[in-house]
C-alpha cells in the first residue's frame, strides 16, 4: 500500500515503490519490523504435522487484540499523565478528548473483531484446542493492566476473577507491573479529581444544582400531565411508568442517601460532588 505522506515528506520513491535515490532511509518493512511481526505466527498444529487451517486465524486475531491493547494502554497512560497535575491546563482538554475518543473507537473495533473469530465454529476450534493448553485468555497481562489503569477495583471484579494475579505468579516483571498499575492513580480517579475541581457550579449565586433540579422536576411534572391526557389506557400506563422510572433515576442523583446506597452496592462509582461536576 502506498503511503499517502510519502510524496510530501520524501521524493526519493517512485510511484511504483522503487527507490529512486540511494538515501539511507528506512523502507516500509524495516520501519514496521515486519520480519519480526510476520514470523510470529507459530502454528502448533502444523508443527505436529497435522495443520489445522483455523489456527492461523486464532493466532492473528489474538495478536491483533494484544497490539490494540498496547495502543489503548499507550493512549490511556498519556491521558493519565496529562490529567495527573494540580490544575489541568485547559489547552490539553481537546487532546485528552481526542485520545479518549480514539480509545473508544479501538474498543468498538475489538468488539467487532469477535465476528471474524466467530467464522470459526466450535468444532473447528476443537481441532486445535488441545495444542493451546494451558494457555488461556486469563493470562493476558495487558488486559489486566488496562483494567487497573482504567480504574477497575478489586472488589468489583466478578468472583471468578478475584485472584486474577495468580496466573502471573511465576513472572516477577508481570507482577511488578500489575502492582504498579494498582497503585498509580487510575483514569477514573483522575477524572473524578478533575470533576471535583470543576468551577462555576455555585459561583456568584448561580446555583447550578438548584436550577438543574427545578428544571428536572418541571419536566417530569409536564410529562406526567401529558401522560394523563393520553386517551389510550395502555399507552397512558406506559408513559406514566416511564415518567416514574425517570423520577427515580433523578432521585438517585438528587437524594444523597439513595446515591450513597447505590455506591455502596458498587452500582455507582462517582461520589456526589463529582456527579455535580459531570
Ligand atoms: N482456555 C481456553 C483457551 C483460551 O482461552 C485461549 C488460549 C490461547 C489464546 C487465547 C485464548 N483465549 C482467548 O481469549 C480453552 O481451553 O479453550
Amino acid at each position: 500500500m502506498a503511503c499517502p505522506m510519502r510524496s510530501i515528506v520524501d521524493d526519493s520513491m517512485g510511484q511504483d515503490g522503487t527507490q529512486l535515490g540511494n538515501e539511507a532511509g528506512m523502507l516500509y518493512g524495516e520501519y514496521l519490523m515486519l520480519d519480526k511481526l510476520l514470523s510470529a505466527q507459530r502454528m502448533l498444529s502444523a508443527e505436529s504435522s497435522k495443520p489445522v487451517h483455523d489456527e492461523h486465524l486464532f493466532i492473528i486475531t489474538h495478536q491483533a487484540y494484544e497490539l490494540w491493547f498496547k495502543q489503548i494502554i499507550f493512549e490511556v497512560d498519556s491521558v493519565r499523565s496529562l490529567l495527573d497535575v494540580e490544575g489541568l491546563d485547559e489547552s490539553h482538554t481537546m487532546e485528552i478528548l481526542k485520545r479518549l475518543n480514539r480509545v473508544v473507537l479501538i474498543l468498538k473495533l475489538l468488539v467487532d473483531q469477535v465476528m471474524i473469530l466467530e467464522t470459526m465454529t466450535p468444532l473447528d476450534f476443537m481441532d486445535f484446542r488441545h495444542y493451546l493448553r494451558p494457555a488461556s485468555g486469563f493470562q493476558s497481562l495487558q488486559f489486566r493492566l488496562l483494567e487497573n489503569k482504567l480504574g477497575l477495583k478489586q472488589a468489583l471484579r466478578v468472583k471468578y476473577n478475584q485472584n486474577y494475579q495468580t496466573v502471573f505468579g511465576d513472572d516477577p516483571e508481570a507482577m511488578e507491573s500489575l502492582h504498579k498499575s494498582e497503585q498509580e492513580p487510575a483514569l477514573l480517579a483522575l477524572i473524578e479529581r478533575w470533576l471535583e475541581r470543576t468551577p462555576g457550579l455555585n459561583t456568584h449565586g448561580f446555583n447550578f444544582w438548584g436550577k438543574f433540579q427545578a428544571t428536572v422536576n418541571k419536566m417530569i411534572k409536564e410529562d406526567i400531565e401529558a401522560a394523563y391526557r393520553e386517551p389510550n389506557e395502555n399507552v397512558r400506563k406506559h408513559r406514566l411508568q416511564d415518567a416514574e422510572n425517570r423520577r427515580e433515576i433523578y432521585r438517585s442523583i438528587f437524594d444523597p442517601s439513595v446515591h450513597d446506597a447505590l455506591r455502596s452496592r458498587g452500582e455507582r462509582r462517582f461520589v456526589k460532588i463529582k456527579i455535580f461536576g459531570a
